[in-house]
């Protein structure tokens, strides 16, 4: 029999088994009777806060407290957007929400909308949100994305806080007590400060030392915090692999690593020339290495049993191309590892990137078009026109700070354009030559 996951099992029922958030179950409650009372405050409301601090949580403890039906969604998903709007259609039509039993909406992850994938997704909630007649209750982590502007503006807003250390405490020793596992008091509070206010991150956390060892002690736990954090420090895997004697160690130091596969190659390929000062040990690195490229791109496309070869060539191959490691006075040598460049490259020009996706959206939402065709088709030709009329940047409601940005690629994008334009002008011309003669 398959065992439920104590975040579910523990997960409280009712709104008056949540742990704290008294000021945010009081609004939700305000909300749903004013409902029932066929005077909506809102038609929407939005719980925003981080990860793992109970909004979910919240919205099923609501609708069982109140005995309504509830529907959950993911709202990054047009194809739910779709089946959403029947059921409200359907709602509208069938006349009282409350007849029978009521239903609650929930839409999770709105902020994980992605503009130029879910075109339209925001909307079709704003759309739903003005047709419903079931309440409709939101859930975000970051609801601050400019996208979302919209939505902010038609619901109701309410923060949902980190649960702070003594209800944490209260409700890990609850569980601990109903599943009769010895808990040590420093354990639990190692776990606490490790999930930074994540209730569900300190559940599982729980759940996976008491499974493995029977009892949940101190040292214990923080033997394996320390690894976690070792494993998710790229640092450390490349120091651990590059200063493996063995090839088995070097393996053991890529294979246990927490860090994304493909950004680890980058982490590799940035720092073999750091690490290697012989150029036949780097080629032979860099020979490894792309071999392991190979293989991880094979495990994504065809089987992931292809990932042992990538360790073995991202482990032992870079490890041991180091000629010098075979001799019995080898020692491993300090270096300061660098960020890939890619990395840093992303980190600085994200504001750029960010101003650039903002501009494509509006110009999108202007001629009723999607990013994607923004990007293919019309960007440079629309950054021309707005040179031309800068009154038009005006009109698609660009910032001050978007219209500098847009000027100042104008100025490099005039110049492709033009040759563009000239190219795809000469082409036609030979193409309606080569026509008339034929
Ligand atoms: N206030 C709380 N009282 C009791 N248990 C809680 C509380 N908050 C969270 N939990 C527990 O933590 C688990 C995770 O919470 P939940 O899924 O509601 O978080 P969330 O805020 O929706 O997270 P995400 O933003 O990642 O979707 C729940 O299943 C529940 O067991």
């Amino acid at each position: 029999m398959s065992r439920v996951p104590w975040t579910i099992k523990y997960r409280p029922k009712v709104l008056d088994e949540v742990e704290n958030q008294e000021d945010v179950k009081k609004q939700l409650r305000e909300w749903i009777e004013s409902w029932l009372g066929r005077k909506p405050e809102t038609k929407g409301l939005l719980l925003y806060g981080p990860p793992g601090t109970g909004k979910t949580t919240l919205a099923y403890a609501l609708a069982r407290t109140y005995g309504l039906e509830i529907i959950e969604t993911n709202a990054s998903d047009s194809r739910n957007m779709t089946s959403l709007r029947n059921i409200v259609e359907r709602a509208s039509m069938a006349g009282s929400l409350f007849n029978e039993r009521g239903k609650l909406i929930f839409l999770d992850e709105v902020d994980g909308i992605q503009p130029r994938q879910d075109f339209g997704a925001i909307s079709a909630i704003l759309e739903i949100l003005r047709n419903t007649k079931y309440p409709i209750l939101m859930a975000a982590n970051d609801p601050w994305d400019p996208n979302l502007r919209d939505l902010r503006e038609a619901v109701k807003m309410i923060e949902v806080k980190r649960l702070g250390k003594v209800p944490l405490r209260r409700l890990l020793k609850r569980i601990c007590t109903e599943e009769r596992i010895k808990c040590e008091d420093g354990a639990i509070d190692s776990i606490i400060d490790a999930s930074d206010g994540d209730a569900r991150y300190a559940i599982n956390f729980l759940e996976s030392i008491a499974e493995g060892y029977r009892e949940v002690k101190e040292d214990l736990v923080n033997e394996v915090l320390r690894r976690k954090e070792r494993e998710l420090n790229p640092f450390e895997t490349l120091r651990n692999t590059f200063w493996a004697k063995y090839g088995w160690q070097a393996r053991q130091a890529v294979s246990n690593s927490q860090i994304d596969y493909d950004l680890l190659m980058r982490w590799f390929s940035e720092n073999i020339p750091v690490q290697y000062e012989s150029l036949n040990d780097m080629w032979r690195a860099y020979d490894a290495l792309s071999r392991a490229s190979v293989f991880l791109s094979r495990a994504k496309k065809a089987s992931w049993d292809m990932l042992s070869y990538t360790f073995d060539l991202m482990g032992p191959g870079v490890a041991m191309a180091e000629v010098a490691k075979k001799t019995q006075n080898w020692k491993a040598k300090w270096k300061n590892y660098q960020f890939p460049q890619l990395v840093t490259q992303l980190y600085r020009t994200k504001r750029t990137r960010d101003l650039r996706d903002q501009i494509v959206r509006k110009i999108g939402l202007h001629l009723h078009t999607s990013s994607g065709k923004v990007y293919s088709d019309v960007l440079p030709f629309a950054l021309v026109y707005l040179s031309k009329e800068p009154e038009m940047m005006k009109n698609i409601d660009l910032s001050p700070e978007e219209i500098n940005f847009a000027k100042s690629l104008t100025i490099h994008e005039n110049e492709d354009v033009r040759q563009h334009i000239e190219k795809k002008r000469e082409s036609k011309l030979k193409r309606n030559a080569r026509r008339a003669k034929s």
